[in-house]
């Protein structure tokens, strides 16, 4: 599969070495980036063209399927542009920054009348998140009441303002927790704590979300992108006859000068490489056999009415309902 790609920062880069060296049934054969420099140096690692701009990418003739990599709010046309050429688009997360732009994907999406989008929610092929799922599928620690979430980065740049935490970084939990519970979310509010010293003045950091979703489960997430110690995820989720809880990545334990320790990990492309392999080597495959399978351009809506019912929340600090419109017969289990 030829893959085009728009976006060559940090996880663009990543992306490219993995679908060139790890993933099998594809190849990078264009890229594209407002940056032509960071263009230029990506596509040399697969050998690919740079191509000057990201309409003209989406209509290239060579590019089968398209992987967006570019900023947040950049992602709504580039995603619709695919669609309106009819090919395959992998998103890498948030969908979109904003809700309505979300239900334009979703429209557009509908009209074509075949799936196309995969959206970048990689916790979903992460061994450690599928046992717990499989647990709470099983039954295994009975009807879920509450889940609690840390979601801590060790720093974070001056471009990371206060709505991100939410849009960019609680996403995940939002996504993972509406996966791992089966339902959706129906309020949102956000608690602030004492700002940590660390950080840059446009951020309040951390930031707590709480979450009520339709059956009553309460979620809460402590997002905190300046912890300085680690990249640290945790999640657990209790039922009315136990509990589940996300294992830690595995690492040695280390004893020596009176102290027994392990290493926490520093980074998400760490924490998260193999979650990566197995989510893009699942994208490529499904979309060979004809149409992508995983998290959908609903799931990548839904994620975005709960972040942006979350930045109002922090802005106001009021309880803010989720008005989430039903889920389309085209997005339910078994649909194109
Ligand atoms: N799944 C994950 O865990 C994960 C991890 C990191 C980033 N991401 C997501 O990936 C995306 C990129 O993040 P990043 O950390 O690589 O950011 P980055 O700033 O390092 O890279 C973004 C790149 O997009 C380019 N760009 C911006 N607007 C563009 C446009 N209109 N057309 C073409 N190129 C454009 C920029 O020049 C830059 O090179 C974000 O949506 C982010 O949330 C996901
Ligand atoms: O874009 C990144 C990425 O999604 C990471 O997984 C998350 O931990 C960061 O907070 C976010 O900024």
């Amino acid at each position: 599969m030829k893959i085009g790609l728009i976006g060559t920062g940090w996880i663009g880069e990543e992306h490219v070495k993995r679908l060139t060296g790890t993933i099998s049934g594809a190849e990078v054969v264009a890229v594209s980036d407002i940056d032509a420099e960071r263009a230029a140096a990506v596509a040399a690692i697969a050998g690919a063209r740079v191509v000057d701009g990201a309409e003209k990418l989406v209509d290239d003739p060579e590019v089968e399927a398209v992987v967006v990599t570019s900023w947040g709010p950049a992602h709504a046309e580039q995603v619709l542009a695919c669609i309106a050429a009819g090919k395959p688009v992998f998103c890498e997360k948030p969908l979109t920054t904003e809700a309505a732009d979300g239900l334009r994907v979703i429209e557009a999406e509908q009209a074509h009348g075949k799936r196309l989008v995969q959206v970048g929610f990689m916790r979903r092929y992460d061994p450690g998140y599928r046992q717990m799922k499989a647990v709470l599928d099983a039954g295994g620690v009975g009807a879920p009441l509450m889940a609690h979430c840390v979601h801590r980065n060790p720093d974070s740049p001056e471009s990371y303002h206060s709505d991100k935490p939410m849009v960019d970084t609680a996403v995940h939990e939002i996504d993972a927790l509406r996966w791992l519970l089966g339902e959706e979310f129906t309020s949102a509010q956000v608690i602030v704590p004492r700002s940590t010293a660390n950080r840059f003045p446009d951020l309040v950091d951390p930031q707590i979300l709480l979450l009520e979703t339709a059956s009553g489960v309460r979620v809460d997430v402590e997002v905190f992108v300046n912890c300085r110690y680690g990249y640290d995820i945790q999640c657990e989720v209790v039922g009315e006859t136990g509990t589940v809880r996300l294992p830690d990545p595995a690492a040695p334990l280390v004893r020596s000068g009176g102290r027994a320790s392990y290493a926490v990990v520093q980074d998400f492309p760490s924490r998260f490489a193999d979650a990566f392999d197995v989510e893009l080597q699942a994208w490529v495959d499904s979309v060979r056999a004809g149409a992508p399978a995983g998290p959908s351009a609903w799931d990548g809506y839904a994620a975005t009415v709960v972040t942006n019912a979350a930045v109002e929340a922090r802005r106001t600090g009021a309880v803010v309902p989720i008005d989430l419109p039903e889920r389309p017969a085209f997005y339910r289990e078994g649909a194109p």
